[in-house]
């Protein structure tokens, strides 16, 4: 999944054609979306792209409830939450889904997957900063349970916590792991990282990669790159 982090929809258009026909799904964040709109779905599903739409709900249970039906309603294939928002929370993400289901508003169910820990967040960032006791990988599996328990997809995680998470959770439960950097590759402020090899030797079903394929002079070539590397 490469994350189509660009300011405007001219921009993300720009980067999608150059990735048209590589087998990639395009990640709609909320640089693109806050510029470009709902719109933007539309575009790149007429370009043959799956999408997964990251705006990371995170709300009271009615409110993330309306927001996922709306979500529902643009026939994006993924869209996300964060787990930190609790069970019923959780739950209304779901259940918006199958309001739209039932009303006929939405002809296909999304993935609905949420966000564990962020993967720029370190174990001094819980501790010291969130006050959250107990190491990363704790933190993270205690939301992957409770995302299990309120029925959705998957998770977004690191992909170092992919085999913690399988475990606990099963293995057809999904991983979505950011967090991906070729080696040499900038880090920028990604904090639990792990190789596009690493990450695929670890079980993950979807990595999400921005700026090592963005920010290169070449996307398409930076993409079958990474792609080689992850079969090889
Ligand atoms: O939900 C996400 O997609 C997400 C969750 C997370 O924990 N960490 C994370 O980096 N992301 C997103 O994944 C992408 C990673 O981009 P790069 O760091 O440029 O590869 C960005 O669009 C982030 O918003």
């Amino acid at each position: 999944m490469v994350a189509l982090d660009k300011p405007d929809a001219r921009a993300a258009l720009l980067l999608a054609e150059q990735l048209q026909g590589s087998g990639c799904w395009a990640k709609v964040g909320l640089e693109l979306f806050y510029a470009a709109g709902p719109d933007i779905i539309g575009e790149l599903k007429a370009r043959g792209f799956r999408v997964f739409l990251d705006l990371k709900l995170h709300d009271i249970p009615n409110t993330v409830k309306g927001g996922s039906r709306s979500i529902a309603r643009l026939g994006v294939d993924m869209f996300n939450v964060h787990a930190g928002g609790g069970l019923a929370m959780m739950q209304a993400a779901v259940q918006g889904v199958e309001d739209a289901l039932d009303a006929g508003e939405a002809s296909a169910k999304p993935l609905i997957i949420a966000v564990t820990q962020l993967t720029s967040t370190n174990q001094a960032t819980l501790n010291d900063q969130l006050g959250i006791p107990g190491t990363v990988e704790e933190a993270v599996l205690r939301c992957a349970r409770l995302t299990k328990d309120a029925g959705l997809d998957g998770v977004v995680a690191s992909p170092l916590e992919v085999g913690a998470i399988k475990a606990a959770c099963g293995s057809t439960f999904l991983t979505v792991t950011p967090g991906i950097r070729p080696q040499g590759a900038d880090i920028g402020d990604q904090q639990r990282i792990t190789t596009p090899y690493d990450a695929v030797q670890g079980g993950t079903d979807y990595l999400v990669i921005g700026r090592p394929i963005t920010g290169a002079a070449d996307p398409a070539a930076a993409l079958q790159t990474i792609l080689k590397e992850m079969s090889s």
